[in-house]
Order: C-alpha cells, then structure tokens, then sequence
C-alpha cells in the first residue's frame, strides 16, 4: 500500500557530514533486540532507534501518517518503506543535533529493499548485529511480554502474521547481509546477560574509538 501523506523533503545534509557509525539491529518478534539496545546504549551511549517505537509515537500524534499505520500494524504486516524511512530519517537528524556518537537502527531493515534505500540515501551499515531465536522462543517471549507490554500486537493472532512477516520479508536481510560479509549472527537462545556479551565481542571489534 502506497503512503497517501505527501512525504516532506528532508536535508540529511548533517547527518552525512557527522558520518557516525549507524548498526542496523535485526531479528524476529520478540527475539531481544530492545533490550539487548538498552544495554548497548548504557555500555557505549550510542542512539538506540527502534522503528516500532518510532512508529507507535507517530500513531499517538494523530497524525494524518499516523493514522495510517494502526490498522496494518495491528495486522503484523510492515507499514510503507518510504513512511518509516521518513520517520528513521527524521530521528536520526534530531540526534545527531544533539551530539549523536551512532546509532543503533533496532527493527530495521525489515525487507532488503529498506536497507538498499537506507544505504544509499544516508551510508552503509557498519555491522548488522542478527538475534537468532526460535520460533516457540519467541512466541513464548511475546506472550510473557504481552502481560506488560500493553501492545495492540502482542497477542496470539498478531504474533502468528508477525513471525510469518519475519519469515517473508525480514529472512532474506538475513542472508542479503550475510554475503555481505556483514551480519554477525548471533545466537539469542540464552540469558540477556550471555548475550551481550558476544554482542560486546562483537562491537569491540569495530568500535574502538566510540
Ligand atoms: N529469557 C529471555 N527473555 C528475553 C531475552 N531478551 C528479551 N527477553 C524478553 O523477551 C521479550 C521481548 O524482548 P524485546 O527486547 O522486547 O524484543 P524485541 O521484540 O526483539 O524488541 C521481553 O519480555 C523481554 O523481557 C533473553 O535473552 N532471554
Ligand atoms: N522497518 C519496518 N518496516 C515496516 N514496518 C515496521 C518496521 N519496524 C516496525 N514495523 C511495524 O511495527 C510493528 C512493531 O515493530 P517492533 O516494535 O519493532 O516489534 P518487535 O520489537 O516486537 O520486533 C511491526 O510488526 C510492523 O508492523
Ligand atoms: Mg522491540
């Protein structure tokens, strides 16, 4: 679906020049990509943008975007690229007026086109940092999550078309930045704490100087 608001256009003229490292964080539902950004923002104070939240907060402004995106995100299905694209775009330009050192993109790409148009419209991704969980994992998680959450979308049904999205549109970024060379896979079975830190393995590796 088309988006029907017009788009503004936007100067990222600041965000190009500030040129600070961007980590596009992916996984399925439930799978610990917030909270693994929570911990990454504590240990390194990078920006942590989750397009979800990004796009909840439009949806609460009542917005004329805004009022687009409950039905469909209600449905599990991912809302028009250019839409959340729009809305990245804009974050990331009031952080990096606010000293942004980098960012962690939580929750995007969710199809490989959005990569490629985040790419090549702002710069290149320097790691995508992959939360491999199991299916049964993760619905479990979601409906523990479901009792405090508090989200339209955090129910059987939703969950169900949320995995199949994940499976549909947001595998093939998986194997799109794995032949890259790009992706670190990482495998989010176990306890946060395990977790990060082959997460803080991982960006050691790269981010020496943040
Ligand atoms: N057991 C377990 N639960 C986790 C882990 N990471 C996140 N959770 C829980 O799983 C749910 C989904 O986590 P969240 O960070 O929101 O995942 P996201 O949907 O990928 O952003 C939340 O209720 C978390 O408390 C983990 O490593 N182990
Ligand atoms: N990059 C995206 N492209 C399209 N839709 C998105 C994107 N990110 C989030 N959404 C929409 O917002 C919903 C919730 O996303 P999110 O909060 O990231 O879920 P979770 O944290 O459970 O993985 C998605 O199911 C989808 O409808
Ligand atoms: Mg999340």
């Amino acid at each position: 679906m088309a988006p029907t608001v017009e788009r503004k256009k936007i100067d990222l003229a600041p965000l190009k020049a500030a040129n600070v490292p961007i980590f596009f964080i992916v996984g399925g539902p439930g799978s610990g990509k917030g909270t693994q950004c929570d911990k990454i923002v504590a240990k390194y104070g990078l920006t942590h943008l989750s397009s979800g939240d990004l796009l909840r907060d439009e949806v609460k402004s009542g917005s004329p975007r805004g009022a687009q995106l409950t039905a469909i995100m209600e449905s599990g299905a991912l809302v028009p690229l250019e839409v959340v694209l729009d809305l990245v775009k804009e974050a990331m330009l009031i952080a990096i007026e606010k000293g942004s050192k980098g960012f962690l993109i939580d929750g995007y790409p969710r199809e490989v086109a959005q990569g490629q148009q985040f790419e090549s419209e702002i710069q290149e991704a320097k790691l995508v940092l992959f939360f491999d969980v199991a299916e049964e994992t993760l619905v479990k998680r979601l409906l523990g999550r479901a009792e405090t959450s508090g989200r339209a979308d955090d129910n059987i049904d939703t969950i169900k078309k949320r995995l199949h999205t994940f499976v549909t549109s947001t595998a093939p970024v998986v194997d799109y930045y794995e032949s890259k060379g790009k992706l670190v896979r990482i495998n989010a079975e176990g306890s946060v704490d395990d977790i990060f830190g082959v997460v803080v393995a991982n960006l050691d590796k790269v981010t020496s100087k943040i």
